[in-house]
């Protein structure tokens, strides 16, 4: 099928990115992002690139090179599914809190909705790719849905996940180690690889079955998030053994079969997907029977719970076991650098556990704003919002933030971080002055000589 008109269901950390740099390398093709959530697509059509609804290095650039050419954003749905030969569905596919599956399945009624949507409108034939991270034979309740219209309209389904990670999705994006597309029709495969082979080679671009397509997806993020939750478990040993996880990390990752990445040590790892999609390969796999596959997935959520945890218990033990009415500086509360992002931020954890001390708490990230910071923490529901309104400030400088606090918690490494004037920070706050580098990006040797009480991880 000839594609000259997609449309993309979903306007978030996905579909913004991809759709716009699909614009940008295909500018013969008509890209519509469309939102049930008008003012995020009022942000998205914002004159003022600050003020998009998300943050990446590079995308502002882009949108505004392609944004009322071949790239629109709207809320009128049916008329853009109506016109487009290929619809996305980018929606949000969060862990179900409700019902069945609670605190585990992805919860699939978006999707389903978007299914539903597409098949009431649809009067000429779509390809419809599934671009949201879903269960293992999501694809089949897809095609139940679609097939059942009553109309004649034709619907072939494609699964193509996406491995961009926040922060660096435009690269990611430009320049991805494989595109995947798992699907049934040939036609419908070759009309999507047409689309990424306008700047992706062919040989990067992958065809396997719908279901392949969709398990690779939660396999390669329970993969990578295994690293992590591995290099933290033995982040612990080091800190007992006087061993330096930075050290064995290089050394280990000098094998070329290990590899060097993602053995960054952390306070463990955050974001809206590898907790979310482990969980769900968790409830598959349980749902198939197989707990001894369910219960190996499931350590890697469970290590990096522990990791959060004892972060947040080694700074009380070392603030003489209270925070209690302590001022705790936290720089950073994204869930990694270069993102506005906030989800499953291991920050807010540590907060969380912080406050149940009665540590006031100063924040101060680049690009998340106070309103974010509250917001996140009285999802948890943990106490009043009166109460994490009193004990939580944020502030838009690092000195403020830092004036007269007993101790940084350094939660996200952000570049600007390693700049600052650690001296400056050393005189202005209460002494003995702690850091707690949860990213391991500051240099224990130079902080020492300041005259902090230095401490990171696995060190
Ligand atoms: N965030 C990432 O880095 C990332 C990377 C790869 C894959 N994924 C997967 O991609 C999917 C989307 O993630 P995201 O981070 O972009 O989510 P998001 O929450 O940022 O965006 C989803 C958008 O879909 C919209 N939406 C929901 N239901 C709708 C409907 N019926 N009609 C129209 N719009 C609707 C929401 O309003 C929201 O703006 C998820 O399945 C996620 O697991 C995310
Ligand atoms: O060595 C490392 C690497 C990462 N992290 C942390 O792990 C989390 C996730 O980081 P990252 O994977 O870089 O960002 P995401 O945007 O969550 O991307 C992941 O999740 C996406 C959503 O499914 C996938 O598309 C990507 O391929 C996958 O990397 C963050 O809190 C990081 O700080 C570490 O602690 N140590």
């Amino acid at each position: 099928m000839k594609i000259t008109k997609i449309c993309c269901i979903g306007a978030g950390y996905v579909g913004g990115p991809t759709m716009a740099v699909i614009a940008k390398k295909n500018p013969h093709i008509k890209v519509t992002i469309v939102d049930i959530n008008a003012e995020r697509i009022a942000a998205w059509n914002d004159k003022d690139l600050s003020k998009l609804p998300i943050y990446e290095p590079g995308l502002a650039e882009i949108v505004e090179e392609t944004r009322g050419k071949n790239l629109f954003f709207s809320t009128e749905i049916d008329e853009t599914i109506k016109e487009s030969e290929m619809i996305f569905i980018s929606v949000n596919t969060p862990t179900k809190t409700y019902g069945k599956g609670k605190g585990m399945a992805a919860d699939l009624k978006y999707v389903e909705l978007c299914a539903r949507n597409i098949a009431e409108v649809a009067t000429t034939d779509k390809i419809v790719v599934e671009k949201s991270t879903l269960p293992v034979r999501t694809a089949q309740a897809i095609k139940s849905i679609l097939h059942n219209t009553g109309s004649d309209v034709n619907f072939s389904i494609l699964s193509n996940p996406e491995f961009l990670a926040e922060g660096t999705a435009v690269q990611d994006l430009l320049n991805p180690d494989r595109v995947l597309i798992g699907g049934e029709s040939e036609e419908a495969i070759e009309s999507l690889a047409n689309v990424y082979g306008s700047w992706v080679s062919q040989d990067r671009i992958l065809r396997t079955n719908v279901w392949s397509s969709e398990l690779s997806k939660l396999t390669a993020n329970a993969f990578l998030a295994q690293r992590i939750s591995s290099i933290n478990a033995i982040s612990e040993l080091c800190e007992h053994t006087e061993a330096n996880v930075n050290e064995v990390a290089k050394a280990i990752g000098m094998d070329s079969r290990i590899g060097p990445k993602f053995l960054n040590a952390s306070i463990g790892f955050g974001g809206s997907c590898f907790q979310k999609d482990i969980l769900n390969l968790v409830y598959i796999a349980r749902s198939y029977n197989l707990q001894a596959v369910a219960d190996y997935w499931e350590q890697v959520i469970i290590l990096n719970d522990h990791q959060k945890r004892r972060f947040s218990d080694h700074l009380i033990s070392t603030l003489y076991n209270t925070v209690s009415g302590k001022k705790i500086a936290m720089l950073g509360w994204a869930f990694k650098k270069d993102t506005n992002d906030t989800r499953e931020s291991a920050a807010i954890y540590v907060a969380d556990h912080l406050l149940n001390e009665q540590a006031n708490i100063a924040v101060y990230d680049p690009k998340v704003n106070g309103k974010k910071v509250q917001a996140d923490l009285n999802y948890l529901n943990t106490r009043t919002e009166e109460e994490n309104m009193e004990l939580v400030q944020s502030f838009n400088d690092p000195y403020e933030v830092t004036n007269d606090a007993h101790a940084v918690a350094i939660m996200t490494e952000w570049d600007e971080f390693k700049t600052y004037d650690w001296k400056k920070i050393y005189n202005q706050m209460k002494k003995p002055a702690f850091i707690f580098d949860g990213r391991n990006i500051l240099n224990k040797e130079e902080m020492t000589k300041i005259g902090f009480e230095y401490s990171s991880i696995g060190q």
